[in-house]
Order: C-alpha cells, then sequence, then structure tokens
C-alpha cells in the first residue's frame, strides 16, 4: 500500500472495493492528510454480511479445525513477512513511537493468531459419566459451535492489536468476521485485509468496512439483523449505544471499555522500580491504553520525594518524531483527541490542582507544531470527588494523592465507576495477594505493568466492560457449546 497516495478500500467476499463517499487520513504528527478512506455505506455492509454468512454456510463452515487454524499461522507468517510495512502504516495513522508499534503493537498482531490458533487446537470438550435410575449410565459431552457471523469494532489506540485479539479467537471458533476498525486508523486493518487475502482465507470469512460510528458503517454494523454477535473496544458510552442496537435482537455483547485504573504505591515498595513503573503505566502511548494509570496513590511517608521523581521521569521523556529510535512518546491520535485531553488540563486547574509539571501544548518550532501534540501532566491537591480524579482523560495525565493506610489506600482506589486495572507496589507478599483480591478490577499487576500472558482472563468490571478476552475466555465467546446426552 502506497502511504503517499493512500486509498483505503473496503475488503468485502474477498475483493477490495469502494463506495460512494470516501474521507480523508490524517497523520497526528503535522496534521498533513495521507490519504482517502472509502466509507461504507448500507449496502456495502449489507453485502458484508452476505459474503460472511455465505462463507460460514460453505467453505468456511466445512473446513477443519486444523484447517483453520493452520491457515491462522499463515496469516500470522503474512503479518511478520510484512512486518516493516504494518509498522510504518500504524505510525503514519497514529503517530506513536517507533518503539511502542514495533515491540508491542505489531508483534502482538501475529502473537494473536498464534496463540488462538494453538489453543482452540489443544482445547477439548467436557464429557461426564452420568448415572442413570436403571443403573444403565448414560454419556453427557458437549461440543462448540461457532456463534456465526460476527461484527468486530475495534479501537484507534492500539489498532492492530485490538482488532486481531478480537479476529483471531472469532475465526479460530470457526465464524465468520466483519470488521470496522475506528475511522482514525484505517491503514493496518486493510493491510491485513491483504495478508489474509494471499493467505488463502477463504473469501467471505474476513470483510473489512471502514467508516464512523453512528449514521454510518459502526450504526449499519451493529443493527444488521443477521449478525449474531458483537465484540467492542471503546468507550463506555459508545458501548451503551451499542447493548442497545443489540437489544432487539437479544445478540451476545464482550465488551472491553473504559478505565480509570489506579497505582498504589506502598512505603516498603521498590522505590525506584515504583517510579519506573508508574511513568510507563501513565506515558505509554501518550496515556491513550485503556490499561493506564491515571490515579495515583503513594504513602504518605513517600509522597514528596515519589512526586519529584516521577516528575523527574515525565520531563525525560522524549516527546517528539516517532521514527526517532529514541522517542518515547509522540502525539495523541487527533485534534478532537488532543482537545478533549486539554479540557482536562483546563479543568484541573479551575478544579484547584497543582499542575507539577505539564498542563500544555509542547512547542517543537518545526511542521510538529501543526500535530495534536500535548505535554506530559502530573497534578495533585485535587479531592477525589473531582472530574479529573473520576473521570477518564486517557491521555498522558495522572494525578496523585497520599494516603496513611491500607484500607483507605483501597477504598480510594476502588471508589470508581470503572474497574479494569490496578497495579501495587509493595515489597509485601502477603499484602500484594491480600489487596489484590480486595480491588475491584479485572486485572491486578504487581510490582509491574503490562505483563501480559494471552491465556490469562482480560477485562473489566462496572463501567469498564462485559465479559472476559483471553485464551479460553475468548474462544468460549465465540462458540455456542451444545450438551448432547446419550443414555447407555
Ligand atoms: O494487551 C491486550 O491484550 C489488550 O487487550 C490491551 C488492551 C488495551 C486497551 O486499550
Amino acid at each position: 500500500m502506497d502511504m503517499d497516495t493512500q486509498e483505503l478500500k473496503h475488503y468485502v467476499n474477498g475483493e477490495f472495493t469502494s463506495s460512494s463517499t470516501h474521507f480523508p487520513n490524517t497523520n497526528p504528527v503535522d496534521g498533513t492528510e495521507i490519504g482517502r478512506v472509502w466509507e461504507a455505506d448500507q449496502a456495502t455492509v449489507d453485502r458484508a454480511v452476505a459474503a460472511a454468512r455465505q462463507a460460514l454456510e460453505g467453505e468456511w463452515g466445512k473446513m477443519s479445525q486444523a484447517g483453520r487454524c493452520a491457515l491462522l499461522h499463515n496469516v500470522a507468517e503474512g503479518i511478520e513477512a510484512r512486518f516493516d510495512e504494518f509498522v510504518a502504516a500504524e505510525m503514519a495513522d497514529t503517530g506513536k513511537s517507533l518503539i511502542q508499534a514495533s515491540t508491542i503493537d505489531i508483534p502482538r498482531g501475529a502473537a494473536n493468531f498464534r496463540i488462538f490458533a494453538d489453543m482452540a487446537m489443544s482445547q477439548g470438550g467436557e464429557c461426564f459419566q452420568s448415572p442413570t435410575p436403571d443403573g444403565s449410565g448414560a454419556l453427557n459431552y458437549s461440543i462448540n459451535k461457532p456463534l456465526g457471523v460476527v461484527a468486530v469494532i475495534s479501537p484507534w489506540n492500539l489498532p492492530l492489536l485490538l482488532l486481531t485479539w478480537k479476529l483471531a479467537p472469532a475465526l479460530a471458533a470457526g465464524n465468520t468476521v466483519i470488521a470496522k476498525p475506528s475511522e482514525e486508523t484505517p491503514s493496518t486493518a486493510t493491510l491485513l485485509a491483504e495478508v489474509m487475502h494471499d493467505a488463502g482465507v477463504p473469501a467471505g470469512v474476513f470483510n473489512l468496512v471502514h467508516g464512523f460510528g453512528p449514521g454510518s458503517a459502526g450504526e449499519f454494523l451493529t443493527t444488521h439483523p443477521d449478525i449474531d454477535a458483537i465484540t467492542f473496544t471503546g468507550e463506555s458510552r459508545t458501548g451503551s449505544a451499542i447493548m442497545r442496537a443489540a437489544a432487539e435482537g437479544v445478540k451476545p455483547l464482550s465488551f472491553e471499555l473504559g478505565g480509570k485504573n489506579a497505582a498504589i504505591v506502598f512505603d516498603d515498595a521498590d522505590f525506584e522500580a515504583a517510579v519506573a513503573g508508574v511513568a510507563r503505566s501513565v506515558f505509554t502511548n501518550g496515556g491513550q491504553v485503556c490499561l493506564c494509570t491515571e490515579r495515583v496513590y503513594v504513602h504518605a511517608s513517600l509522597f514528596d520525594r515519589f512526586v519529584a521523581a516521577l516528575k523527574e521521569q515525565a520531563l525525560s521523556l522524549k516527546v517528539g518524531w516517532p521514527s526517532e529510535p529514541d522517542t518515547d512518546m509522540g502525539p495523541l491520535i487527533s485534534f478532537e483527541h488532543r482537545d478533549k485531553v486539554l479540557s482536562y488540563y483546563r479543568l484541573a486547574r479551575e478544579e484547584g490542582a497543582n499542575v507539577i509539571t505539564g498542563g500544555g501544548v509542547p512547542h517543537f518550532g518545526d511542521a510538529r507544531d501543526k500535530g495534536a501534540w500535548v505535554e506530559p501532566t502530573i497534578l495533585t491537591g485535587l479531592p477525589e470527588s473531582a472530574r479529573c480524579v473520576r473521570e477518564e482523560v486517557f491521555g498522558p495525565i495522572c494525578h496523585i494523592a497520599p494516603f496513611d493506610t491500607e484500607e483507605e489506600a483501597v477504598a480510594m482506589a476502588n471508589d470508581s465507576r470503572y474497574g479494569l486495572a490496578a497495579v501495587l507496589w509493595t515489597r509485601d507478599l502477603s499484602r500484594a495477594h491480600r489487596l489484590a483480591h480486595r480491588m475491584d478490577a479485572g486485572i491486578v499487576w504487581v510490582n509491574s505493568w503490562y505483563l501480559r500472558d494471552l491465556r490469562t482472563p482480560f477485562g473489566g468490571t462496572k463501567l469498564s466492560g462485559i465479559g472476559r478476552e483471553g485464551g479460553r475466555h475468548s474462544l468460549a465467546f465465540y462458540s455456542e457449546p451444545t450438551n448432547i446426552c446419550i443414555k447407555l
């Protein structure tokens, strides 16, 4: 795909097609238009859903699990064969750093296909030898069938990673898919369609439609009567809208939504590790990861020292050209999102925060001044009731507050409408286990952050989502078990 005169098409029934209207694709580093993207209309979405249904009832539905999983391994190899193209495309859409794209985003694209191909091949079903009144006994065993035609709506923060995190298990479980990536990040999804086409995935198994949410491809897809399930990662309020759309047809939903994640640093923590780890969990990808920390609670005895040390970390971040190998942080995804984050920077001051560092826009004196950049920001001094402490900003910002007792720290960390991830920094492993059990979160890291084993349950409670992804949890969502009882 030529990035200069990029024209991104849909991929429907094994063919790349355009539609009636298109929209620009913008690089947030300097605001330049890097191409145009076709916007799917209702007819395009209808054709994609029909193609998926036909494939499900045709070649793909008849293919063995071993055949399907071998194709998924081919796709993983295809991603790696075009690794540099995927890295360039991801960076062009998002402005994320070379480090982030080349060590996290794109490697996970291939890893997601491999983990679910392997897990699908290795997991069996259930079988029970059951007693019967006449003593002859019975066998109860279950088989897993695919859900059917699945709509995948994926976000702009980790575009290839999160698209494949849903697509791979859906296909491994025998479903067919129509994917709608964020309008902000169409490029790697389109490259993936090329890779899947070349890997021999049959027409209609994977379909890709570009566009927006309401009144566009997202709405046409999630309200389509012939969709059997919907999986979505993104903002909680969009999740609510999709739930309403799915209610009529009682569609199964898998949601990984927002967060307002807390990190707690205890007085016995490895101080240097905690400072570095919190800096990473706050500023990675410009804070644009659902798992990022936006609330930090530090034992009072360490508070001043920790604030100063985290400020030093923030000031040492290289905020620069994404392609430079030592760049830590690029711009935010778009001007719209930049304006949202800056509105919280202003709100923080209105709510009385101490702005320890940041709170504005960096000045570069070059083309980047036309991009969607913000400064890494650290706040203190706000009450727990402040909007900046309660609402998800989804930017490179955190608020640090002191605590005296474990009870106080856990109570503050859990006092949120979200419940996705929490991080505990302590050398006392009894305390680590005890408090990890008490966190209202789907994921708790101790003395680490974003260490990922793809077999583990991944997801959140409350406003952070519905269900779990990862390993057998993903395969279970994308399957319909049938229990069969045989009287012996
Ligand atoms: O690392 C993962 O598997 C994952 O799902 C990350 C999600 C981040 C959302 O913003």
